[in-house]
């Protein structure tokens, strides 16, 4: 795994509008142009007054206040409150000189002369008002620069950018970021059995599942993945597709071809590939290089192979291109209740569970057949068996990645 990541480079920054940004690592300190809010506004539906205008207001002896306007969000235009008036004013909107606090409709009869509370429904901008509690100076107003001030750091750069950064970015005005952009992926399957999903099956043949999967779990990883269909076994024509994908692409990634037979295309088309055996289960053929500068992973057909190779070695790697800080998925101990009966001497083995976190327990999901894409699709981590452990008592305690 060192040996992959050390040879891959984050991606070049670029500057991207704020939603294609979503996910990428920012490259740049942001600071904040503007104080947040930029002008005192009402957190609240009611009425703009001064404070001491309302001491000692009770529901029996209400302050009578003169409603001397309304002031929506947005307004531009603001009424100067004296003493003893009150403008209405909706949550949002900016507060009108001479007003030191807001009084929510509830407080009030709103302007009706009813002794029921007020709703927004039934308050009047004109007239008179009966405030039935006293509000302290400063009240539901929220004041300027109180969620940041202009100057401050919005966002460090290296900060990976989800919707509260996208949010907190368009708030303070910024239409585009300097970001490590998303690593476009293609993702190609090798095979004549394989059919497209959808397309029946003759005998011998089965639906190619992995460029699926491995389509799905780029994307899952940050990386804008493109699937290739499956190209057929023949070592020219999947050495013309490989390369015709190469200007769309900063990472390429195969499945099958990689181990001993007779169509194993993949090994026989790329002589710049480093193919080795790792001792690991499942897993155990890879391949990675370069082809044109650009880093290419070739996993092995099976199944569960391929997407336990995917994620010990592309979603780090595609997590490297983007930049970010965490490559690993999180792994924790957990009770292995059951225990595992065999584990192969000298291979470490990566064998799919179900953890919950709630007992701190995992079990294993499905044997260790590479085929078993069913017990794939219910298990949430990978319970990780070392190479010098051939067997875990029910009980003892294991390593597991966590997959979700
Ligand atoms: N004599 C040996 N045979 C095998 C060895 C070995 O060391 N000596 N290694 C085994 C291991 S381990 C693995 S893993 C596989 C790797 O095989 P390949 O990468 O060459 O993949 P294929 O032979 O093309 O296919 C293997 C298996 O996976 C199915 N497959 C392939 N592509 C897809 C796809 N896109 N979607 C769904 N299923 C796919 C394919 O039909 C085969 O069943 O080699 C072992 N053999
Ligand atoms: O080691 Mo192969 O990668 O499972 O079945």
């Amino acid at each position: 795994m060192d040996n992959i990541l050390g040879q891959i480079r984050p991606l070049d920054p670029i500057e991207l509008q704020l939603l294609d940004a979503q996910g990428c690592v920012l490259v740049e300190d942001v600071t904040v142009p503007l104080a947040l809010p930029s002008f005192d506004n009402s957190s609240m539906d009611g009425y703009a007054i001064r404070a001491i205008d309302t001491e000692g207001a009770t529901a029996e002896h209400p302050a009578v206040l003169t409603v001397i306007g309304d002031v929506a969000a947005g307004a531009e235009e603001l009424p100067a409150v004296g003493p003893g008036e009150a403008a209405a004013i909706m949550t949002g909107a900016p507060m009108p000189p001479g007003a030191d606090a807001v009084v929510p409709v509830e407080w009030t009869d709103g302007g009706t002369g009813d002794s029921a509370p007020a709703t927004a429904m039934t308050r009047h901008t004109s007239g008179e008002v009966r405030v039935r509690r006293p509000a302290e100076p400063g009240a539901h107003i929220r004041a300027r620069g109180s969620d940041v001030a202009a100057g401050e750091l919005a966002l460090a750069s290296g900060t990976v950018l989800g919707p509260p950064q996208i949010a907190l970015l368009a708030a303070i005005g910024r239409a585009s970021v300097r970001v490590r952009p998303r690593p476009r992926v293609v993702v190609m399957s090798t095979g004549s059995e394989l059919v497209q999903p959808g397309e029946e099956l003759a005998p011998g043949r089965i639906h190619d599942s992995n460029s699926f999967m491995l389509t799905a779990a780029a994307r899952d990883a940050g990386a804008l993945a493109y699937r290739v269909g499956a190209v057929a076994d023949d070592a020219e024509t999947f050495r013309t597709t490989i390369e015709d994908q190469l200007i769309r692409a900063d990472m390429l990634v195969t499945t099958g071809g990689v181990s001993v037979g007779a169509y194993d295309v993949v090994k026989e088309a790329l002589s710049e590939i480093d193919f080795r055996k790792l001792a690991m289960q499942p897993g155990k053929p890879q391949g990675f290089g370069f082809l044109n500068g650009t880093p290419l992973l070739t996993l092995p057909g099976n199944p569960v192979s391929a997407y336990v190779s995917f994620e010990l070695f592309v979603r780090p790697a595609i997590r490297t291109l983007m930049g970010v800080e965490s490559v690993h998925r999180s792994s924790l101990r957990a009770v292995c209740a059951e225990g595992v009966a065999s584990s192969p001497k000298a291979k470490r083995q990566f064998l799919r569970g179900r953890y919950d976190q709630a007992r701190g327990t995992v079990s294993p999901v499905g044997g260790a057949g590479s085929h078993l894409v069913k017990a794939l699709a219910h298990a949430n981590a990978l319970i990780v068996v070392p190479e010098d452990t051939t067997e875990v008592a029910p009980g003892a305690e294991v390593d597991v990645i966590l997959l979700d």
